[in-house]
């Protein structure tokens, strides 16, 4: 669906009336696909495939012509003989200076020591490895990697592509300006660099869930093969149904029969019951071309053999991630929908929220509702400034990452996994909510009030399963579960994949149905401040994401039905009934299990 179809003529002498034909449908299709669109020349309804060289040159004038008028760049792509001639592809892609940049965020993850962020250093900064750790000296952030080599934080890199599809990125004195970078691409590619190193797998399952990545990119060094957590990660991946494409690093020091062994096992895990995906091994633009834009397509699997050092078949991937684009449809005229997945306190700026846009246009001055706080209410908020990538933008959109500064709101009020939404959404925080999961490792069963992590989007918390399909759930067994969270309801969306961890138990996912927490927000009692100061004091005593045992006044209030510990009027109070009806009357845990 990247891929414009007409007829195989069209371009070649088109009167007034289809010339402006052309364009709006060009325009469409361009506005339908982050600014870009690949457009074939000289196929399409008509005869045998291909154009004579005149034709050709008329049909190319034609389309340039057209990107021109739509502030865009016509990029030619590649080109080849068929029978009745030449077909030629081009990248149509609008300018920097004409739309804030489009983002694709490509989460990074592999077994310690394949090499990834060697890969980030060479590609972000342009500069090759020298084998022995230079690359990735610039990546490393916290002190603690600097000395120990291992990457722990959830890292974010950019690769910024002009609109002719060139790499933007110019180090100066091994720094990158970010802002720069934005200012000058058409497309900005977003690394999330997951560590490899098994103690930090609970920031890798947040990175998958809550950083909304489009593309997954596992890195497998060619001497050592699939190994360690690479396993782990690629079934990640899998069970949150985030397209995959292999990078194969080290193949400069690596005998080509060591090579074709890891290539050959890599390719039977890809093609095993478990994946089913089909393996493309890439070695020509042409691989590129129709790997990039067929990608969306889960099925598929590119697999891309490198060299850091030598820079071998970098420019193959550099190309491929040019043409990548975010599988988050913008969906404009949908009342928008923000996760937040970090807060910040900035001096001078106040309380910054980041996180990703999942639908619809968010603009400065916006009033969002925030939440669902403790008690499961919304707030209403101001976006004072919005930044995508450092860089101060008037707009967001979905797809597309950004912080916000808010007004009139601590820091302390808000965590991850709220959203920001628009009013016209009503939203509903909610305790429960089923899951159709799939167990894919329990050491023995897993029954009724087992409790482990939810992470659904930036949602991380602690669940306990309140009902099952089943009796009890094994390695490999499927059923319909549900959850009950047991700190504080949240805002969740239905069909989205989640993931239910505790140490090596794992469980994967869909939200298949959602039971909304009745509130009563529009009152404002001074039970209901009272219960929100407590609340608010609570945040502050304690950091961002530990669990919490509610003090004994919530407990009591949530025992109550999930309602704010307040003396509801009739017609609420028959709400709070039916909330209370659809939680099976179950009573909330009293504590929380630790995170691990
Ligand atoms: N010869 C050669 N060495 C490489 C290549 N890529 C990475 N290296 C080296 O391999 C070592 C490990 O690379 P890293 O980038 O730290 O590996 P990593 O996967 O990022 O590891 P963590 O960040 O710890 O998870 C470094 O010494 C690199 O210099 C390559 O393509 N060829």
């Amino acid at each position: 669906n990247h891929v414009t179809i007409l007829f195989q003529t069209c371009l070649v002498s088109p009167t007034n009336v289809e010339y402006d034909l052309l364009l709006g449908r060009l325009r469409v299709r361009m506005e339908d696909n982050h600014e870009e669109a690949i457009f074939i020349v000289g196929t399409g309804e008509g005869d045998l495939p291909g154009l004579n060289e005149t034709d050709l040159e008329a049909s190319v004038a034609t389309l340039k012509s057209m990107a021109d008028t739509l502030d865009a760049e016509c990029v030619e792509l590649r080109r080849r003989q068929e029978k009745a001639g030449t077909v030629a592809e081009f990248l149509i892609r609008t300018r920097a200076e004409a739309k804030d940049f489009n983002e694709v965020r490509v989460a990074v993850v592999g077994n310690v020591d394949a090499g990834k962020s060697t890969l980030l250093g060479v590609l972000t900064h342009g500069e090759l490895d020298n084998g022995r750790g230079f690359a990735r000296q610039r990546l490393f952030r916290h002190k603690h990697e600097m000395e120990s080599g291992r990457t722990s934080s959830v890292g974010n890199d950019i690769l910024g592509f002009d609109s002719l599809g060139q790499v933007v990125n110019k180090p100066e004195h091994g720094h990158l300006d970010w802002v720069k970078i934005c200012e000058q691409s058409s497309k900005v590619i977003t690394f999330i660099d997951l560590a490899g190193h098994e103690k930090y797998l609970k920031t890798t399952v947040f990175g998958m869930t809550g950083h909304a990545p489009d593309f997954s990119m596992l890195m497998v060094g060619a001497n050592a093969g699939i190994i360690g957590m690479a396993k782990e990660h690629l079934g990640l991946a899998l069970a949150l149904s985030v397209p995959v494409f292999v990078v194969v690093t080290k193949i400069d020091m690596c005998p080509p029969n060591v090579l074709q062994e890891t290539l050959k096992l890599l390719q039977r895990l890809l093609k095993s019951q478990g994946c089913r995906k089909i393996p493309v091994l890439i070695s020509t633009v042409d691989d590129v071309i129709v790997s990039a834009t067929n990608f969306t397509s889960e099925r598929m699997c590119p697999i891309f053999q490198v060299s850091n050092v030598t820079g071998e078949n970098l420019d193959l991937l550099k190309m491929f991630m040019n043409l990548l684009s975010t599988r988050i449809e913008t969906k404009p005229k949908e009342p928008p929908e923000f996760q937040i997945d970090d807060t910040f306190s900035v001096p001078g700026v106040g309380t910054v929220v980041s996180g990703t846009c999942l639908q619809g246009i968010i603009h400065i001055n916006d009033t969002l509702l925030l939440g669902p706080d403790t008690l499961g209410q919304f707030q209403p908020i101001v976006v004072k400034s919005i930044h995508r990538k450092r860089m101060p933008v008037t707009e967001v959109r979905g797809g597309q990452t950004a912080s916000f500064a808010l007004k009139k709101i601590k820091r302390s009020y808000i965590r991850k996994g709220m959203v920001m939404v628009s009013p016209k959404l009503n939203p509903k925080a909610c305790w429960e909510f089923e899951g159709e999961i799939l167990v894919l490792h329990h050491p023995t069963t897993m029954s009724v009030k087992y409790q482990a992590m939810v992470h659904v989007g930036s949602v991380r918390q602690t669940a306990t399963i309140i009902k099952m399909s089943k009796e009890l759930l094994r390695t490999g067994d499927k059923a319909i579960v549900l959850f009950r969270f047991i700190k504080n309801p949240e805002y969740l969306r239905k069909d989205v994949r989640m993931v239910f961890r505790e140490g090596r138990t794992k469980a994967v996912g869909t939200v298949v149905h959602l039971f909304p927490h009745v509130s009563l927000s529009a009152q404002n009692t001074r039970q209901q401040r009272a219960a929100k100061k407590a609340v608010e004091s609570n945040h502050q005593l304690r950091p961002q994401n530990e669990p919490q045992k509610p003090s004994k006044k919530n407990r009591r209030s949530r025992n109550r039905g999930s309602g704010p510990p307040v003396a509801a009027s009739t017609e609420e109070s028959k709400e709070n009934m039916e909330v209370v009806v659809s939680s099976n009357g179950t009573e909330i845990p009293e504590a929380a299990k630790a995170e691990n």
